[in-house]
């Protein structure tokens, strides 16, 4: 039997939140090419105009909003609310973006003509979200592509339905045409359909890192279409001679579990050197002891919620126990004190003796120890994974910040602050399995145009100054 409807439950108490009936990517692809022309034809200050209103009326439903993600994601409502706020900000942060990236550029050129160099819409953008920030991530698609001129195609992730149907109806309620933002219920199959469909221009896509080399591979022979890439990481934390072993201690809790470590910038690594690791470590599971995990509406509020579905969970559970059973030595192990409920407790276990350790990404709160005899293995160690997102360094000394930075492989590299939490207003992105340089964030104006250079004259201009007979 086909499935027909898609089914979003709460994380933190298995009840069901939304359903809704899975869509048809050929329909919703179909209708935002009817409409997106005359988007693009608009006048600037109108698109800019729209999206502030957008951003206005995000701001006057955030509560709601945000009491909607925290229930389907799990996540803290403190946290769900600081979602919104991102996805209000990026609306000027990409005003300011496209001005900066893709303004028009006018010079001298031959013969007393101008050049010109000016950016056009794409068209159709396809956008697929993840689960763990289902507004502000594919938001930072959708609102630079609009901005742009495109017409969009969303399909928020399938366990995030609602969270997604909340967002394009507040981009509709704002006054963006229902035609140029089009959402579309489903999961990977209607990912896939979506991709393929011929009518799209484009395809903005934040996910794991599997699913975007299979993007990849299905875009291979079509140079012609623009594919933007934000998969995961497996982020190194290194922390280096460092008399504030608090402070310390706090970025690496901070980096590994926020999100219950669900973000894609988490430390998955703690790099330490050997034997002057001891009072780190104790003062990390100090912290870990006192970490509240909790339902996201709970009071006081808890750092941590469940991880999004109990699949992960189980999933989550296994490669740790994986770790133990390839050599790792747990220091926090990792509890599920309801086995019907995907609330996990952060772990921290020691892999240093696993002589072929796996360069995966573990989506949730675990963070591996690894311990190094000096700074060179610790930036050999750093840079030992096929991912290159963010990267941090915790030391004192500039001089070994010079050469984390320049030996380090990834797009964001941090001094003495956590490897999450980047800005919207830099850009984004990581190298190696983590992306295909287009970075997001600020620099998504330039995956949502196309430059054009024209030669201009207001007459015929031109002269053949060799090779003629006289
Ligand atoms: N670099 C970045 O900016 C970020 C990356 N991520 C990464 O996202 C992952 C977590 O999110 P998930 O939702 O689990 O990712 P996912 O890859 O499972 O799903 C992402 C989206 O792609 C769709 N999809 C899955 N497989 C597909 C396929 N073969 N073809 C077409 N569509 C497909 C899903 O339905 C969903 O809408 C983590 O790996 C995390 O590191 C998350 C946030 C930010
Ligand atoms: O996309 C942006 O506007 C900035 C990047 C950002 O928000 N990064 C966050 C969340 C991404 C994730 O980890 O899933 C972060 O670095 O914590």
């Amino acid at each position: 039997m086909s499935v027909t409807e898609i089914i979003s439950t709460e994380p933190a108490t298995g009840a069901e939140l939304w359903r809704g009936q899975i869509g048809d990517a050929a329909r919703e692809v179909a209708i935002a090419r009817d409409s997106w022309a005359a988007w693009a034809a608009q006048p600037l200050a109108v698109r800019v105009e729209t999206l502030r209103r957008f951003a206005n009326v995000v701001r006057g439903r955030l509560e709601a909003f945000a009491d909607l993600i925290a229930r389907e994601t799990g996540k803290p409502l403190w946290e769900a609310r600081t979602e919104v706020e991102s996805v209000i900000n990026k609306v000027d942060i990409s005003i300011t973006a496209y001005s900066d990236r893709t303004a028009q550029r006018r010079f001298e050129g031959a013969l007393g003509a101008k050049s010109a160099v000016r950016h056009k819409p794409h068209g159709v953008l396809a956008v697929l979200g993840p689960f763990n920030f289902p507004a502000h991530l594919p938001n930072g698609h959708i609102v630079p592509a609009l901005i742009a001129g495109n017409a969009v195609v969303f399909k928020p992730s399938e366990k995030t339905p609602a969270s997604g149907a909340f967002l394009v109806e507040c981009f509709h309620a704002a006054g963006v045409p229902e035609g140029v933002v089009r959402l579309l219920i489903g999961g990977p199959d209607e990912g896939r359909a979506l991709a393929s469909d011929p009518g799209i221009d484009g395809l903005l896509f934040t996910g794991s890192a599997r699913a975007g080399q299979a993007l990849h591979r299905q875009f291979g022979d079509m140079p012609q279409k623009i594919l933007a890439l934000e998969l995961g990481g497996n982020n190194p934390l290194v922390v280096w001679d460092t008399p504030d072993i608090a402070s310390a201690a706090v970025i690496a809790v901070q980096s590994a579990y926020m999100s219950a470590g669900q973000r894609c910038t988490a430390a998955r690594r703690l790099i330490v050197k050997d034997g002057a690791h001891d009072a780190l470590v104790e003062e990390i599971g100090r912290l870990i002891d006192r970490i509240i995990v909790d339902h996201p509406h709970a009071d006081p509020q808890p750092l941590m919620g469940p991880v999004i579905d109990n699949a992960t969970a189980d999933q989550v559970q296994e490669r740790f126990l994986d770790l133990m059973l390839k050599g790792g030595r747990p220091i926090k192990q990792m509890g599920r004190p309801d086995p019907a409920l995907p609330f996990l407790t952060p772990a921290l276990i020691d892999v240093t003796d696993i002589a072929a350790r796996p360069d995966e990404e573990i989506f949730g709160p675990v963070l591996q120890l690894i311990r190094v005899p000096d700074f060179e293995a610790a930036l050999a160690e750093a840079n030992n994974t096929r991912f290159g997102l963010s990267a941090s360094l915790v030391a004192g000394d500039p001089d070994l910040y010079d050469r984390f930075w320049g030996t380090v492989r990834a797009g964001v590299i941090n001094w003495n602050r956590p490897t999450n939490g980047a800005p919207s207003n830099a850009p984004f992105g990581g190298i190696g399995l983590s992306g295909n340089h287009r970075p997001s964030a600020y620099y998504a104006a330039d995956y949502c145009t196309y430059p054009v250079t024209s030669s201009e004259a207001d007459q015929p201009r031109a002269s053949i100054g060799v090779g003629l007979r006289e």
